[in-house]
Parts: C-alpha cells; structure tokens; sequence
C-alpha cells in the first residue's frame, strides 16, 4: 500500500525540490544577515551596501518559493490520496465474491476511510515533515560550520540521539494505531447498520437504546484515541528533555568560546539561532517518524483486506455455452457455517442449453447457495461441477460471467437515467432497448414519464416502486443477450398479473437457459419448464 502512495514520484520530487530550495534559501539569507551585522559592528559600510541588493533579491524570492513548496506539496497529497483510494477500489474488485461476501462491506469502507485518512496525515504529511527536518537540520550544521567546525559534533549526537528513541517508542505507538483501526471497523459497521434500520429504530421507539450503545462504542474508540495520544505525549516529553540538555549543553559551550574571545557577536548570535533551528525540526521529525513506522502496518493490514485466501489458477478460457451444466455429486459446506454442516450434499443435475427450469423448495433449503455454486461465486466443496464437461472451477471468471446474466432479490440501481441503469453503460441499438423494455414489462411505464428514457433515477431506485426496480433488472438481462439467466426471487416484488406476463415472456425465449429460483408459483405455467428441482439439502427432480 505504502508504495501506491508513493507512486506520484514525479510530484514528490518537485514539491521535495522546492521545500528544500526554501529552507536553503533562507539559510543563506540569515547567513548574510549575520554576516551584515559583523560589518556594521566593525564599520564597513562599503560592502555593506554593496551585498545589501543581491541579499534584498534573495529575501523577495523566499514568498515564491515558499508558496511554490506549498502548493506543489498540496499537489503531491491530492495524487498520492487518489493513487491510495483507487489501489484499494480496484483491489476490491479483485476480490472473488465468495471471499468479499465473508467480510462485512463495513471493514472495506472503513479502509477506504478511516483507513486511508490515518495514512495521509501520518505517512503522507510525515514524508514532508521528515524531509523539512532534515533539510533544516543540514542548514542548520551548515549554519554553524560559518562559526566553527566544533558545534557539528552536537548536531550529530542530538540526531543519533532522536533516531533512537524514535525507533524505540514507535512500536507501542504501532500497536495502537493498528488496534485503533480494527475498532473503527466496528464502529463503522454499527453506524451503517443502524442508519440502515433507521425507520425500524424509529417506529419501535429503539432510539435510547441505539444512542447509549453509540455512546458506548464512541467511549471505546475516543479512549483508544486518549491512550495513543497519550503515549505520543510520553515519547514527546522524554525527547524535549533531551533536546533541551543538548540546548543548554550547546549554550555553556557558546558562553565558554565567547570568554575565550574565538567567536564574535554575531557569531554567538548564529550560534545560539542555529541551536534552535536544530531543535524545532528535530523535535517534529520525532513526532514524525513513529508515526510514518507506524503506517508500515497498517498499509499491511488494508493490503491483507484485499488478499484471495483462494489462489487457483484459472487456465479454461470460454466464450460460449453449447451444451450443458452437469452437477455431479456435488457438496458444499459454507466456510463461516458454525458446524460446518454441509448445506448441498449428493446434487446430481444436468441444465442443458436453452432449457428452462424451475428451483422450488423450503427456506433455508439451500435454493441460493445452489444459485451462488452456478453462477461460479463459490467453487463445490466436493464432486464435479462441470459446464460443456470443463469444470467450472477452471473456467476464467470473465468468460463466465459475460455468458451469464442475474435477475437477484436485491436490486442495485445507479443514480443515473432510466436508459444508463437499463444498458448499465454499454452501446445498444434503439431497437436492442425497445425490444428488452417491451419483455421486462417497462414499455407503459416510459412511455408516461415525461423525460422517458432520461428520466434521472435517484438513490438506489428510491423515486420507482419495487416492482420497477425489478423489471429494469430484466431488461438489463434481456438486453446482455446472455447464454444463462439466473433468476432469485425475481417475481417477490411484482404484481401476481405482471410477474405472471414476465415469467410467460422469458419462458418463451428460445435462445436462453432459464434457471427461475422462486416461491411465486404459477400452476398453469409450471408445466412449461423442463424441469422443476426440488431443494432441501440435495436436489431432487419433481
Ligand atoms: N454465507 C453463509 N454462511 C453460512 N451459512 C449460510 C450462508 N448463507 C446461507 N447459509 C445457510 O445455508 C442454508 C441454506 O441457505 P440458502 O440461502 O441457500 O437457502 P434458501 O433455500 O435460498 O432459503 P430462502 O428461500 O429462505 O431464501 C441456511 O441454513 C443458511 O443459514
């Protein structure tokens, strides 16, 4: 992760390069300074005023400079944030469905966000804290080496000094933030599912006991937060102390070389500046480096919320469906399942190509996962699950899924026009959008929105009816022209009448196997399926 961070290079270079000619600059410029007051003390004011317009030029370009380091630093943030939040988006999506379904999507949006926030202000901003530090510490040594050479020997011994309890201290702080993390991902979690059961809340008068277990888990989190900043706190102290020592230390020696009359008045003036321009980036480069030590692990941590535990090889490419699916002896048993009790065992069954079938049976009788084994999101426990005799494990995802089409209980509908939800953003011809509306059922209902096609659908579908949502989905599926339609509960938000023309429609279609898992039974249509597979626990025909 953190190398996707780093990616904008050539914009960390640039904002480096100008940060860095900022604090050169100004050292130069207070250099001069020092160097103009020596002349005045001693009175030449002929090369006074001969360096006073270079040193003015040198002033008046610290404010462009300074800004261009501002701005170019800001530029660099923006990019390494969206470098950040694309790696992990596309991560996800790389992610099989049967292991992205095993995490709660809430983990996912706290790495996105709690996540990814942690690392740009401690990895991100710390880069730049680091590297000011150790330019103005360089400045500073420079600074000093125009008095005398003796004074580097204690920048040296502060910086040994601030590496050491740096190191030290960050990995206490490390565990912290990494326990942290894990706390917002239930705290995210809980939020999202109480603002998802707002009306439930709501209508069951749940509010006080909602609010106090907020407060709770708040409490949790703020006290977390109160104890890393506390040990941010200890590490800070314990390294003031030591930077103050090295401070004092610095100042007897400057009074001891003044006695000894080896450094003039400006001289001790440098001095004593450069002493605390050594300290002020130090003591931020301290405050810094746990926590850029730190991100170390979390970047781990989002990147092993992006990892396939399931790394098999898929190497049988297939670009069309001929033939037939064949189930044999297939089991499946859910991970996460508390006795690993197989939920499908012995299925034997063949769906062959543009047959139409119908899946009944009780709840919980294992009618879905039978669904998620065909449509290639978990692999069979055991047996053969096969689809032109190449066994579906193997077969690429892609290639699957571009023969496949779902019509599921959930509908997902983008903030989009009616037309951009119905071709999910693919090129149709008119006529490919007339005849998929016409089947799903939708041909009434464009007709009588006055903006049709471009009517503009908001919030997951939250200006249509349920039933609407559904019959966009349909017409998504009719218009991929796919091999194999799978259908979950398609009817459960329809009208009885118009479910009924729908099923009648797709049973009528001839280049498509229909695989219809549903409750909505119609007698007189039953028998226009190939066949009906009863599910409880293995797959029996009838
Ligand atoms: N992700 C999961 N992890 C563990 N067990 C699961 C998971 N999904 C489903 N199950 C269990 O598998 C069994 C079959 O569930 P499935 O959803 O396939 O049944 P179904 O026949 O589709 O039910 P319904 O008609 O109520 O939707 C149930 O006992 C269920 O609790």
């Amino acid at each position: 992760m953190l190398k996707r961070v780093l990616r904008p290079f050539p914009q960390l270079i640039i904002a480096l390069i100008c940060l860095a000619a900022g604090t050169i600059l100004d050292g130069v410029v207070f250099v001069k300074m020092m160097g103009f007051l020596d002349y005045a003390l001693v009175g030449d004011m002929a090369t006074l005023k001969a360096e006073i317009p270079g040193f003015l030029l040198q002033a008046c370009l610290l404010i462009p400079i300074g800004l261009l380091g501002t701005i170019t630093k800001s530029w660099f943030r923006k990019d390494a944030n969206l470098c950040m939040k694309r790696y992990y988006i596309r991560g996800i999506f790389k992610k099989n469905i049967s292991e992205f379904q095993q995490e709660n999507t809430a983990t996912y949006i706290s790495r996105l966000t709690n996540d990814c926030n942690t690392l740009d202000t401690n990895f991100v901003d710390g880069i730049f804290t680091v590297f000011n530090g150790i330019t103005n510490f360089c400045v500073a040594v420079w600074i000093l080496s125009t008095v005398g050479k003796g004074m580097i020997g204690f920048a040296v011994t502060i910086t040994l000094l601030t590496a050491v309890v740096s190191m030290l201290l960050s990995r206490p702080v490390s565990k912290k933030v990494k326990e942290r993390s894990d706390q917002f991902d239930g705290y995210t979690s809980y939020i999202k599912e109480v603002l998802s059961a707002f009306h439930i809340v709501k209508s069951n008068n749940l509010q006080d006991k909602v609010t106090n277990d907020y407060y709770g888990k708040s409490e949790e989190i703020q006290h977390k937060g109160y104890v890393i900043e506390k040990i941010y706190t200890f590490m800070n102290a314990l390294q003031n102390g030591s930077f103050s020592l090295m401070i004092y230390l610095g100042l007897c020696y400057l009074a001891y070389q003044a006695i000894q009359g080896n450094i003039t008045a400006a001289g001790a003036l440098t001095v004593s500046q450069a002493i605390q321009r050594i300290a002020w980036p130090l003591m931020m480069m301290s405050e810094a480096m746990p926590k850029i030590f730190a991100s170390k692990g979390l970047g781990k941590k989002i990147n092993e919320s992006l990892l396939n535990k399931n790394k098999h090889e898929e190497n049988i490419a297939l670009h069309e469906f001929t033939d037939k699916i064949e189930l044999k002896d297939v089991g499946f048993a859910y991970e996460d399942a508390e006795d690993k009790a197989k939920t499908l065992h012995d299925v034997n069954m063949e769906i062959k190509k543009n047959g139409k079938y119908l899946i009944i049976g009780p709840s919980g009788g294992g009618k879905s996962t039978l669904l998620k084994l065909l449509r290639k999101y978990f692999d069979a426990s055991e047996g053969k699950l096969l689809i032109d005799g190449k066994p579906l494990a193997d077969v690429k995802k892609e290639d699957y899924f571009s023969l496949i089409a779902n019509v599921e209980q959930q509908v997902f509908i983008f903030e989009d026009t009616l037309k951009n939800n119905i071709t999910l953003y693919k090129e149709y011809s008119d006529e490919e959008i007339k005849e998929a509306i016409e089947v799903a059922g939708l041909t009434s209902f464009i007709e009588n929105l006055p903006d049709g096609l471009n009517t503009m659908i908001y919030d997951n579908g939250k200006n249509i009816s349920g039933g609407e949502r559904s019959r966009i989905v349909i017409a998504r599926a009719m218009l991929a022209k796919a091999s194999v339609l799978f259908m979950d509960e398609a009817f459960a938000a329809l009208d009885m009448e118009r479910a009924r023309e729908i099923e009648q429609t797709i049973l009528k279609l001839k280049n498509i196997t229909v695989i219809n898992v549903s409750h909505v039974i119609f007698k007189d249509s039953k028998s226009q399926y190939d066949k009906i597979f009863h599910v409880k626990g293995t797959v029996t025909e009838g």
